[in-house]
């Protein structure tokens, strides 16, 4: 089963220190028996770390690991962003500790990006560093989260606060699992791979303007988003240069997600983010109103939100602890020119006072 379509899966080599594949297309999740051979060689135990919704899939990777030889077992944890807890990674440090998971074993992370962000980061602090192999199951997880080797989880202050860079030693990106994805799921995965294309690919853009949905194309735009974000963690795995360029529309959407106290689908709150960061350089003299308004009228072909109303202080003060910012100066990635990204550092109020009233935000007088 393992070797069946092999052959016609797409591969995309993540660069760096230790270069790894992304698998990409159906019955991708089969290969995991014979990375025990390869990436995963001298693994005796394994923690398939999952959400219920998975139980299944996982189920079948542990048995596949089983088979392999490797004492593997499920480490089941709550679904979504309740995942990313700091007491959710304490409980799978637990569980680590009872399997007896040392240095030479390995993390199996099963689910979206909210469980292979939290099995990448246990992975990462669990004796210092075991390997992880990501098996994203969502659009988002296959396109984003699942490599490139930021992991993490949220905290009372916000988003992805506490973490570590632990790239993966290889992303199973299975398209068969998506059959079973939530259609708003995929439409919120379809988020990131736009942001991709405004950022670096813009026939990813001419891609979802033919067919929003995203379903026409889907392993395309996926490899794609993939290779954009190979390329740029593989120049800059720790996100100091262009990497940051991958947070396109993320600080508002990053200070919606925490407002709403998670509440909201992380590619929602990008969507709506990639409105207001193309507002901000267009008030920059950055794009033209042509290429501004493309942002919006895509994102809504998507089935997307291109609109957040909120309390604009209190979105502005949680902007300020965005990863991007630094010390009081606000920093936002906007692009100057489609597919030419920037830095804006300390934009004026009134860039953002505009920026916020175009994705329908009021803003007092
Ligand atoms: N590490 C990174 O670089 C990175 C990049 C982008 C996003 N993220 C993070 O990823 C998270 C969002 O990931 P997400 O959009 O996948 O959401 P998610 O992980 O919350 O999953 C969304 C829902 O879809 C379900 N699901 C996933 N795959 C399924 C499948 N095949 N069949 C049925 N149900 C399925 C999940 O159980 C969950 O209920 C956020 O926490 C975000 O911050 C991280
Ligand atoms: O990989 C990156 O770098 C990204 O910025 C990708 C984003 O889509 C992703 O949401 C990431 O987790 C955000 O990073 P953060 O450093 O702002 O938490
Ligand atoms: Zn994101």
């Amino acid at each position: 089963m393992s070797g069946s379509g092999r052959a016609t899966r797409r591969r995309v080599t993540v660069p760096g220190e230790r270069p790894y594949d992304v698998v990409i297309g159906p019955g991708a999740r089969h290969e995991l028996g014979s990375l025990t051979s390869t990436v995963l060689d001298g693994t005796a135990r394994a923690a398939v770390v999952h959400a219920p919704p998975l139980a299944g899939l996982a189920g079948g990777l542990v048995e596949t690991l089983q088979t392999a030889g490797v004492a593997a077992e499920a480490v089941v944890v709550p679904d979504g962003e309740a995942a990313k807890t700091a007491a959710v990674a304490a409980g799978v440090w637990e569980e680590l500790g009872r399997l007896g998971l040392t240095r030479s074993d390995a993390v199996v992370g099963v689910g979206g990006g909210a469980v292979t962000d939290l099995a990448g980061f246990v992975a990462a602090t669990w004796t210092r560093g075991v390997r992880v192999v990501q098996v994203p199951t969502s659009v988002l997880g296959m396109v984003d989260a699942a490599l490139g080797g930021k992991t993490g989880i949220n905290t009372g202050a916000g988003k992805n606060l506490v973490g570590a860079f632990h790239p993966p030693v290889a992303v199973l990106a299975d398209t068969d699992v998506l059959a079973a994805l939530p259609e708003a799921e995929f439409r919120a995965g379809m988020a990131e791979v736009v942001k991709c294309g405004f950022i670096a690919d813009p026939a990813v853009l001419d891609l979802l303007e033919a067919d929003p949905t995203g379903r026409r194309d889907t392993e395309e735009l996926i490899e794609r988003a993939v290779r954009v974000k190979a390329d740029a963690v593989g120049a800059d795995l720790y996100d100091t240069g262009v990497r940051e360029f991958l947070n396109y529309g993320h600080t508002l959407a990053h200070a919606i997600e925490r407002v709403e106290d998670f509440g909201w689908r992380h590619g929602e709150a990008v969507a709506v983010g990639l409105v207001f960061a193309a507002e901000l350089a267009g008030q920059a003299g950055l794009l033209t109103r042509a290429e501004v308004d493309r942002h919006a009228r895509l994102v809504a072909a998507m089935g997307l939100p291109t609109r957040y109303t909120g309390d604009w202080e209190r979105i502005q003060t949680v902007m300020r602890v965005d990863k991007k910012a630094r010390g009081a100066s606000l920093r936002f990635v906007v692009l100057d020119g489609i597919g030419n990204p920037r830095i804006l550092a300390d934009p004026d109020q009134a860039w953002l006072d505009a920026a916020w009233a175009a994705v329908g935000g009021g803003v007092p007088a």
